[in-house]
């Protein structure tokens, strides 16, 4: 299925203090798009959220949260629910990111639960998969990657606007990345697991690539069939590097 708006997004992990918010700035003031063939979004640390809303206001950019907790609020001490994403001024959340699910142990049943409480606070969730370079290796990667696909996507999400986004665990900040075959091959998996989890109205969501993305390699991947977007780390903590990837969608 064709993609009509790509979905573009910048995901700074823990990077960035107060100074960090000129890259927002220049970013917001240099980018002119065509809203109905792409949405930028920003992700920056939870710390950030409500400064770069100012910094933002009135240009294309949407705001985005990296993480969010299960619960609306509570006695999770260090947590950020997505109601105070949502507060803070965030449309998108990242949720299930690989980082997420190896370094702080976040099963696909932990994720359905962020991914109910972020449709719950009106945020658009964008659900992170990907498989390790072992289960790539054992020719393992489709069947983990579209199970962790049913699994992560709650029946919430039937009627609601979200994204999922392919990250091979091992192109993540590596300068790896699969070739346009396997992301073609994996984007069309995904989609007809989607399908087959939500039915066909949720076809249509936007399946990002993320995983090393940069100037010199966006356009060839985001015109691969089925690429819906990305979902850039490194490449979008500049605001030159994340707009030359962003023409380039
Ligand atoms: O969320 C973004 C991804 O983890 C990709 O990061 P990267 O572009 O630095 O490889």
């Amino acid at each position: 299925m064709k993609q009509s708006v790509k979905l573009v997004v910048g995901n700074w992990k823990m990077h960035g203090l107060s100074g960090a918010l000129d890259q927002a700035s220049s970013l917001s003031r240099a980018l002119v798009i065509d809203a109905g063939a792409i949405r930028v979004g920003l992700c920056p640390p939870a710390t950030l959220i409500d400064r770069m809303r100012g910094v933002l206001k009135g240009g294309p950019v949407e705001l985005g949260g990296q993480d969010c907790h299960a619960q609306p609020q509570g006695a999770f001490t260090g947590s950020v629910s997505a109601e105070m994403l949502a507060d803070a001024g965030a449309r998108l959340v990242i949720l299930g990111h690989s980082e997420r699910r190896t370094a702080f142990g976040e099963t696909d049943r932990d994720v359905a639960e962020k991914v109910e409480a972020a449709v719950a606070a009106g945020l658009e969730p964008i659900v992170c998969v990907g498989e390790s370079l072992a289960q790539r290796e054992r020719g393992d990667a489709v069947a983990i990657v579209t199970a962790q696909v049913a699994a992560s996507l709650p029946d919430s999400l039937t009627e609601r606007p979200f994204a999922v986004a392919y990250e091979p665990i091992w192109a993540i900040g590596t300068g790896l990345t699969p070739t346009l075959e396997q992301i073609a091959e994996m984007h069309a998996a995904i989609r007809s697991a989607v399908v087959e989890r939500l039915g066909q109205g949720a076809g249509r969501a936007p399946i990002l690539y993320g995983g090393s993305v940069k100037p010199d390699n966006a356009r060839a991947i985001l015109s691969t069939p089925e690429v819906g977007g990305a979902l850039v780390g490194g490449a979008s903590l500049q605001a030159e590097d994340f707009l030359a990837v962003i023409r380039a969608a």
